[in-house]
This record gives structure tokens, sequence and C-alpha cells, in this order.
């Protein structure tokens, strides 16, 4: 017999989730801290594939915000190509936004998101003030202006340049079709490629070799900039093979023909965007999109709260939006009084969600790899992001300077700027010519690319889900509903612990 003593461990090391959420105290991501769990596989071996909503399904489990400032066509393309999903905002008409929408579903992997296309009359002047706004150096053109119109021919700089009169119309100085290398559609993108790379050429329009109508454009520097960004792995994608896309709706009446409208162009999710959506409003909206476009999945909310997600998940909601006052430009902890710490509702809703088999998107307040890997230990399915996508390359605007830094403009929904632009016909609109903001407007860093971004991100995330021992999401779910995933607060020099501190000067650079 052994002389040794038999190890003894402390009854309590750390708590359940259950034990620490049910305290009567609400906490955010972090208050909170993981305890680490047994390694047994390497990080590259986590599977974060997951629910988006009851139907829909992806790899990465981060998704975009739909705000003005974050999620239109380019960001929706970004954010599904690295296997997330984006959703559309609802500030703009219903044309614009069914706009948007097809610009997702025409796209194509591997060509320029949105190339720029003119019309065979459009003058020089016009091009220079294109150019200027949007920073190219060439366009397409077609008989339409638009991708999906014949292809008549291809104007650079070095076409216009020299030409004093810039009323001069493209036609005139155009490289026509007849004597541009372009590729066919049928052709796939690595040939394609391969094509224009051997030619020397910088741009290659694509058509469809049949009609002569424009696909899209492939670069040079497209393809340079796609060698310099991490593998996407695989994209989102619906069932016929188009980047997959969602949007955002309200619940007043109009918004039953936009989403009609929407569906009927292959919107593949809804969201209904409202910062408390325990409504009779978004009820009533739920039950009327279930019965009338059964096709598309419905996300309800936002909520926080068990009470609120049973009436949206008896309606018939596909996925739960969970985040109330979390956001960071949300004032409505402040001003409303109503909400609750994100960590906190993201586990309460979850558990409740789980039942009725639905996923959660924690929405707001999500700052970093961590932020994301708490979320989704705590139940939700995936994380949505506004702040940290504003900024990139594919969110909405142009980049200016404030104080020498490259910013772009990012603000709330409920922001006096976004209501003048045009939520105001909804929000807080009840009170006729009265308005208080529930949200900041401001600028935010350029960020790069969502596309080299995103990659990084997950990476962080695996590893998160490594140190605890989890091998995927349903793995963590189960560690968690056996109480074999601990949890803690930390108290403010804990925090304080586990950030940097203690440098005199030093530069965070995270990839
Ligand atoms: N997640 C969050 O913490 C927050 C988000 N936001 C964002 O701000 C934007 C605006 O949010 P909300 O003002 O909550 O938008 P909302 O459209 O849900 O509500 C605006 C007002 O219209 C009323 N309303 C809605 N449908 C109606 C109908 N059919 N008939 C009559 N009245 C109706 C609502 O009760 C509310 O008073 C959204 O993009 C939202 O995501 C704003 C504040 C907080
Ligand atoms: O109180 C608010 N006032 C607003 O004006 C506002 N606009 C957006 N949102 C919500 O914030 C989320 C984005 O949060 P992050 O920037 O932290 O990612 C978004 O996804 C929204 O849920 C708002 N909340
Ligand atoms: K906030």
């Amino acid at each position: 017999m052994s002389k040794r003593k038999s190890v003894t461990m402390d009854d309590v090391d750390g708590f359940s989730a259950a034990q620490l959420f049910g305290q009567g105290v609400c906490y955010t991501y972090d208050d909170v801290i993981f305890h680490p769990g047994h390694i047994n596989f390497a990080a590259t071996e986590v599977d974060l594939t997951t629910k988006l909503t009851k139907n829909i399904t992806i790899r990465t489990p981060i998704v975009s915000s739909p705000m003005d400032t974050v999620t239109e066509a380019d960001m929706a393309i970004a954010m599904a190509s690295v296997g997330g999903a984006g959703f559309l905002h609802y500030n703009m008409t219903q044309e614009e936004q069914i706009a948007n929408l097809k610009a997702v579903k025409a796209h194509r992997l591997g060509y320029v998101t949105r190339p720029e296309v003119v019309s065979p009359d459009a003058t020089l002047e016009f091009l220079d003030e294109l150019a200027t706004r949007r920073g190219f150096t060439s366009a397409c053109v077609t008989d339409t202006g638009a991708v999906g119109g014949k292809l008549l021919g291809l104007v650079t700089s070095r076409d216009a340049e020299l030409v004093a009169d810039r009323s001069t119309k493209v036609v005139d100085v155009m490289t026509s079709a007849s004597d541009l290398l372009v590729g066919s559609a049928t052709d796939g993108v690595a040939a394609l490629e391969e094509l224009l790379l051997k030619s020397k050429k910088g741009k290659m329009p694509v058509v469809n070799a049949e009609t002569g109508e424009l696909v899209g454009l492939i670069t040079r520097a497209s393809i340079k900039q796609k060698k310099l960004l991490p593998p996407p792995g695989a994209p989102s994608l619906d069932k016929k093979g188009r980047l997959l896309c969602g949007a955002a709706i309200g619940t007043r009446p109009a918004d039953r023909d936009r989403a009609v409208a929407l569906a009927a162009e292959g919107v593949d999710a809804l969201i209904l965007d409202s910062s408390q959506g325990d409504s009779t409003y978004q009820i009533e909206m739920v039950k009327f999109l279930k019965k009338t476009i059964p096709e598309v999945d419905v996300i309800a909310g936002n909520i926080v709260t068990q009470n609120q997600a049973r009436r949206l998940l008896d309606a018939g909601a596909d996925a739960l939006r969970v985040g109330m006052g979390s956001g960071s430009i949300c004032t409505t902890q402040e001003v409303c009084a109503v909400g609750r710490g994100q960590a906190t509702a993201v586990y309460k809703v979850a558990n409740l969600a789980a039942q009725y088999d639905v996923p959660i998107i924690a929405d707001g307040g999500i700052q970093n790899s961590g932020h994301v890997t708490k979320a989704l230990t705590l139940g939700a399915s995936t994380a949505m992001c506004g702040s940290m996508f504003a900024g990139t390359t594919e969110a909405p605007g142009e980049y200016f300077y404030v104080d020498g830094v490259r910013v772009k403009k990012y603000r709330g929904m409920g922001s006096l700027d976004a209501m003048k632009k045009g939520s105001d016909t909804r929000y807080l609109s009840e009170s006729g010519h009265l308005k208080v903001a529930q949200g900041v407007s401001g600028t935010v860093k350029d960020k790069g690319s969502v596309c080299k971004m995103v990659p990084y991100l997950i990476h962080g995330v695996k590893q998160g889900f490594q140190d605890m021992g989890a091998k995927s999401h349903a793995h963590a779910t189960e560690l968690r509903n056996a109480g074999d995933m601990r949890v803690e607060t930390r108290t403010g020099a804990a925090q304080a612990e586990g950030g940097v501190h203690d440098m005199h000067s030093y530069k965070k650079v995270l990839w």
C-alpha cells in the first residue's frame, strides 16, 4: 500500500455556469473567466461549425450586424466568403436593399467585388467624379451601365487621362470588347486567373460566352491581394450555390412587403431589427413571415431574458438575437434603464432556446476573440459584431483622417445621425417630433479587410476552445451542461492583471 496521503481537492474549485449565473447579479464578458480544461487535441482540430438559425448551418460562427456603417453588399459578400454571414441593414429604401441583396447573390468568388461599370454615353467628367469618390482606375463599359449588360469595352485611366475635352464620351476612348482579353464564365476561377496572369494584362472582364453579358471582372491586383490573405476555407452558400445573405427589416406594415420582396430575391434569413423584440408587433410579424415565406428563416429580437424569449419562440422564431445596451455605440441602458449584462443575457436565453432547439446570436459588446469564445461557450451559436467590423475595407463609407489617424464612420442605428438618414420613420417615432437618441455616432480606426481579420479571429477562438478542452460547439455545450466547464468572476484587480500591465510602452499587434 502506498504511504502517500491521498490528494484531496477542494470541494468547490470554480462554479458551474448554472451556479454563477443564478445569483441575481448580471455579468458581462470581461467579468467572467473560464478555467482551463484538459487538452488532448490540436487547436486546428476544433470544429466551430454552428447553426445560424434552425435551418442554416455555417462554418464560421461570426456574423456582421445590420447597421448602415457595417453591412451592405461588400460586407455581406466578404462575410459569406469567409464562412460567416452578413445581414444587410434597412436604413435604405426597399429597392436599395434589394439591389444590395442581388449584388451578393450575383457575386462569384474570386471575382472583383462589384466592378465599376459605366454606360457608353457616360462622359469622362462623370468618370473623373466616380474615380475621385471611389478611387478606381478603370471601368467596364456595358450597354446598360451595369453588370449583366452586354460588354462593349473597357476604359482605363490611360485611355482617358490625356483627353482635354472631358465631355468626351467613354465610347470614343474605350478599348472595345473585340480587342480585349475576355474570359468565359463557364471556366473556373483558377483557369481564368491563370489565363490573365499568362497574358501579362492587368484586367480581364468575364462574360457569359453565349450572350456576351458581363458577369464580373478579374484583375491582377485582386489575384495578388488574394495571395496575401489567409485561406478563407469554405464559404457560406445557399441551396443554389450562391453566397448566403441575410437582411434586416422592421415590424411596420410596409416591412411585410419588403420581406416578401427580399424573399423573392433569395434572402436566406430575416432579422426583425428592434431594441426590444418582445412586442405584439414582432410576434405578429414572426407569425406572418412563417406563414407567407416559410422558406426564409426568421430571427427575432433583441431580447435579454427568458420571458421575452419564450413568447418569440412560441410565435415560431428560427433564431433569437440577444443583447440590449451592450453595443459599443449603445446608450439604451443609460437612456431607458433596461437591458442586461451580456454574458448573463446570453447564458440565460441560450438555456431556454436550447429547449426549443433554436440557436441564439450574441449581439453587441464583442471586442476580441476572447469575447467570441465566451459568447459561444455560454451558449450562443454565433457572435454578431458591429464595431469590430466597422472601419474595415468592406464596411460602407469612405476613409478619412482624424488627427492623422485613418478612420471610417461608425454609428448606432438609434443615434440622431442615423435617425436623420431614415430610421426616424420608426425610431421612437410614436412620440411625434421628439427624438431621444439611444446611440452615438463617431469613428473607428482602419482595420484592413475582414477577409484577413476573420481567419485570425477564428483561430484565436479555436485556441480558446482548445484551452477549455472543448473540441466543438456541441462539446462545449456538453461540458457546460454537465457543470464540467468551470467559471468564476474576476475582481477589478484580476481583470487588470489579465490585461497588459507594468509596461513603459508597448504596441498591441494581434496578427
Ligand atoms: N440591441 C440594442 O441594444 C439596441 C439596438 N438599437 C438599434 O436601433 C435601431 C432602432 O431600434 P428600435 O427603436 O427599437 O426600432 P423599432 O422599429 O423596433 O421601434 C421603433 C418604435 O416603433 C414602434 N413600433 C414598431 N413596430 C410598430 C408597429 N407595427 N406599429 C406601431 N409602432 C411600432 C416601437 O414600439 C418603437 O416605439 C435598430 O437597428 C436596433 O437594432 C437601438 C437601441 C438598442
Ligand atoms: O443602444 C443601441 N443604440 C443604437 O443606436 C444601436 N445601434 C446598434 N445597436 C446594437 O449594437 C450592436 C453592435 O454592437 P458592437 O458595436 O458592440 O458590436 C448592434 O448589432 C445592435 O444590436 C445599438 N444599440
Ligand atoms: K453600451
